[in-house]
């Protein structure tokens, strides 16, 4: 079947209205973007395969993955991966996606630090369709190069190694500080920089928000809550938090960036945003990070029994990583400088994802027209020291005061991201 005859899936939000922009006119910014254009940036394989069967290879994967990307071949590295020596030549694009032209008065010079890692990488796709002019600060330690390797030599962006417990000097409207790994397993696995990060990353990029009175917006956690007493969690609760368990270098620190936040906006005037991000799941989520959904796809995909930790009765709640971009935009532009709680309600015991996850990867492997050797089983596996047992925000804030609320249904939300990880397997890289 050629790439052209292949039906498109259509996306369809928590109505049942079909997703096809993500992002919104809020507080004078215009943060709207076609979703093709996006996932032409995420969801197909970015390299070609050379090797024996690679055009019938490839014939495949592109009639896969056209269900989600008609049309943005344009846009498409033609790197080869030449699977006989597992090597590859990288090229950059050949043309870049476009972006909007925004005349001097509206073009932000906005920073982002973290912005190679998995949520930066998504807001400054979308800052660059927007237009603006964006600069990544990185050091790699989470994040990957490649996550926005294809804007590299776009007149509009700049790259730049640097670990922001250093400081930085750099002209700019607008922070977003992302920078701290992320995961369980990558902030326990060196806590004292994981502290340092918070604290003194915090400290040098407040301080360059106040020479160049930039607005600054940090990105806080659910797990400031800790391990919650109140159910759901709204922004007035103070949390619940182990300060010498192996977690608190992660949720301390972040409550220490927080009052640091705080500290600069009541002394200095630092115009501040508190976002406090809840599980978040998508595309360019590290396969590896040990988090609970790439976890899970991933073992699932691979034939390998899925780990529930502890009974599977602790709960999250996940939100997809387009809407948590769309959140982090309307708190940026608003006057809002209170915390704001920015996650989906929609919450699961482990144990019930486990099972909804196993569920669309044999949905999306049937649809391939791939047939599993086997049913993955669950397992269970120790309940990691100090895991929060629940958690669910309560976002009315959000919804009053940024008119946001999620639109993505976990189920589609997961299914893009299984063909994601489906394509990064075809290319090798995992
Ligand atoms: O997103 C958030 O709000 C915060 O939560 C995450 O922490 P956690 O909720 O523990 O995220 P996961 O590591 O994905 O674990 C979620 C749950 O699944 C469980 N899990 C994890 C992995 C696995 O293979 N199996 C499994 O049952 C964990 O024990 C935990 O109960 C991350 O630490 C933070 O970056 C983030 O700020």
């Amino acid at each position: 079947m050629s790439v052209s005859q292949t039906p498109s899936i259509r996306t369809l939000d928590k109505s049942g209205k079909e997703i096809t922009t993500v992002g919104f006119q809020r507080f004078g910014f215009d943060c709207e973007v076609p979703l093709d254009t996006l996932r032409s940036l995420y969801l197909r394989p970015h390299y070609v395969t050379v090797a024996a069967n690679a055009e019938e290879d490839e014939a495949k994967q592109l009639e896969q993955h056209a269900h989600f990307t008609r049309g943005s071949e344009l846009y498409q590295s033609k790197s080869i991966f030449h699977a006989d020596t597992h090597s590859i030549s990288y090229t950059t694009l050949s043309r870049f996606p476009p972006v909007k032209l925004l005349p001097p008065t509206q073009r932000k010079r906005i920073l982002v630090t973290g912005g190679a890692g998995f949520v930066g990488s998504h807001l400054v796709d979308r800052l660059m369709v927007l237009g603006h002019e964006v600069t990544v600060l990185d050091n790699f330690f989470t994040g990957s190069k490649t996550t926005v390797s294809h804007w590299v030599g776009h007149p509009n962006f700049e790259l730049v190694r640097h670990d922001v417990v250093e400081p930085f000097m750099i002209e700019c409207d607008q922070i977003y500080h992302l920078a701290c790994p992320a995961s369980p397993p990558h902030y326990q696995f060196n806590a004292v920089k994981t502290i340092k990060t918070s604290f003194m990353g915090t400290l040098n990029m407040l301080g360059l928000a106040k020479r160049t009175k930039a607005r600054f917006l940090i990105s806080s956690t659910s797990e400031v809550y800790g391990d919650p007493e109140v159910h759901p969690q709204h922004e007035d609760y103070w949390g619940h938090v182990n300060p010498i368990g192996p977690r608190a270098c992660y949720d301390e620190g972040k409550r220490v960036a927080e009052t640091l936040a705080y500290g600069f906006h009541r002394q200095d005037g630092v115009d501040i945003r508190v976002a406090r991000i809840f599980n978040t799941y998508g595309p360019r989520m590290n396969p590896f990070d040990g988090r609970v959904v790439s976890n899970f796809i991933v073992q699932a995909l691979r034939g390998e029994d899925m780990t529930v930790y502890g009974d599977g009765k602790q709960t999250r709640s996940f939100q997809y990583i387009h809407d948590l971009i769309d959140g982090l935009i309307a708190l940026m532009n608003s006057d809002e400088t209170r915390p704001v709680n920015v996650g989906n309600s929609d919450e699961f015991t482990i144990g019930d994802f486990a099972t909804l996850v196993r569920e669309i990867v044999e949905k999306v492997q049937k649809e391939d027209g791939e047939l599993p050797t086997r049913r993955v089983e669950i397992v269970y596996k120790p309940m990691p020291t100090d895991d929060p047992q629940k958690r669910r925000p309560d976002t009315t804030r959000a919804k009053e005061v940024l008119q946001w609320q999620p639109r993505w249904t976990v189920r589609m939300g997961l299914e893009e991201m299984v063909r994601y990880y489906k394509a990064k397997i075809v290319e090798g890289s995992m």
